[in-house]
């Protein structure tokens, strides 16, 4: 078997080596040519799977993306073809969750603002959004959420209207799927109207994809003096996206909320999972097996620690002005995709195991550490 896989996914040929031959490609190059006798295509988000891309697979019988969002995947062309397909719903929603916490502590210093007693808006509250909603519960923050599609289905009955939300909060992320079109649609779902409506003072965190929120017409109002905190990981038209923004935000980092090792390790292991089932082969390998133990593994706090300190800890294993600074020191030289693939390692929350007393160690389970004794 031939197994084409994107340069930057880890650990794939530990994971598909028994599977057969794993050769790697450019995510953002891959030739139809290259497709000719695979029988297994790999990607990230930045490959186009469309009909040009898979006019000379002449065996592909598998793709998979190891990625929660599937907008750069003809899906229904995939169906057409009897190509079986599998994304990895999920795979990084615990890092954007954490990078959106990072975020807000960071703004919250910085303003000396306290993050508890505000009002956070969450927009889309699929695995990311619900992920998000419990980490925020868990530092007495109020949240609001968005999602008519969830709301419709009767699966979300506190849903908050996003014209009604963004008067209401201190804060709105945005945790949608692309959709271009339709009555749902995300493309520019923050448009020039909504965007001019904002009031004062808000922060707006974008970690979904770059197209919800109309750029040009973003820089354009803070142009004109705006007063908003802007927190943007994702951009309309990357890799070339619009630099004369990012004077105007706070954090912006280069679409790597989700890149945590932890979060791209489990989309490879959610492919070789979906592999293994389409094959009939019963999938042994496990994450543990390949992860590497982490700089910092525990901590004690003493008693002394109270929630101010959060922030602290939270910082302590991932600080999003790391990303920001990286950025702005380095994307004029290197380019954004260059520093995607650079991405200094990142770990989960979960890495540290963290001791202390009940009351401590009760919001910091929440938040995600590891309190198990
Ligand atoms: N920046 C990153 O690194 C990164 C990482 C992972 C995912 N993402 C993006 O985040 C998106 C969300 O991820 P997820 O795992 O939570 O997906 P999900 O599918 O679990 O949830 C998305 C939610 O958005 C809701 N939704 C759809 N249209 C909406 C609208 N118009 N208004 C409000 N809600 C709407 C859906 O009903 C759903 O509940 C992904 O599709 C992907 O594009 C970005
Ligand atoms: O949808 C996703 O899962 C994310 O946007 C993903 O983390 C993007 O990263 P990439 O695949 O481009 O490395």
């Amino acid at each position: 078997m031939k197994i084409l896989a994107d340069q930057n996914m880890p650990l794939v040929e530990q994971y598909f080596a028994d599977f057969g031959e794993v050769t790697r490609f450019d995510g953002r190059n891959l030739s139809p040519q290259e497709l000719v006798d695979v029988d297994v295509l790999l990607t990230r988000s930045v490959t186009k799977v469309n009909s040009s891309l898979l006019a000379q697979a002449n065996k592909l019988s598998f793709v998979g993306t190891a990625t929660i969002g599937v907008d750069h995947i003809d899906t229904q062309l995939l169906e057409n073809k009897g190509i079986a397909f599998s994304s990895a719903p999920g795979c990084n929603a615990i890092a954007v969750a954490e990078y959106v916490i990072s975020s807000l502590f960071a703004l919250s210093q910085e303003n000396a603002k306290p993050l508890s007693g505000q009002t956070i808006g969450i927009v889309g509250v699929g695995n990311i959004g619900s992920c998000l909603a419990k980490k925020l519960k868990a530092l007495n923050v109020d949240v609001l959420l968005c999602d008519p599609i969830k709301h419709e289905q009767g699966l979300l009955a506190e849903h908050v209207a996003l014209d009604e939300l963004l008067e209401r909060v201190d804060a709105v992320s945005f945790h949608v799927p692309l959709i271009k079109s339709g009555e749902h649609k995300t493309l520019h779902l923050m448009d020039e109207k909504r965007l001019s409506a904002l009031k004062p003072g808000l922060t707006v965190i974008n970690a979904s994809r770059g197209e919800v929120i109309n750029n040009q017409a973003l820089l354009t109002l803070m142009e004109q003096g705006a007063d908003l905190d802007l927190v943007l990981d994702v951009w309309e038209n990357e890799p070339n996206i619009l630099t004369s923004l990012l004077d105007h935000v706070r954090y912006a980092s280069v679409h790597i909320a989700g890149h945590t090792l932890e979060g791209k390790a489990r989309g490879t292991q959610m492919l070789y999972h979906a592999l293994c089932n389409l094959k009939e082969v019963t999938g042994e390998k496990s994450l543990a097996d390949f992860l590497p133990t982490p700089a910092i593994t525990s901590i004690t706090l003493e008693p002394s620690f109270t929630e101010a300190d959060i922030a602290r800890l939270v910082h302590l294993i991932y600080d999003v002005r790391r990303d920001d600074g990286i950025l702005l020191r380095n994307l004029a030289n290197d380019g954004f995709d260059s520093l995607r693939k650079n991405y200094p390692v990142r770990r989960e929350f979960s890495t540290l195991k963290v001791h202390g007393s009940k009351e401590q160690l009760n919001s910091l389970a929440q938040l995600g550490f590891n309190t198990a004794n």
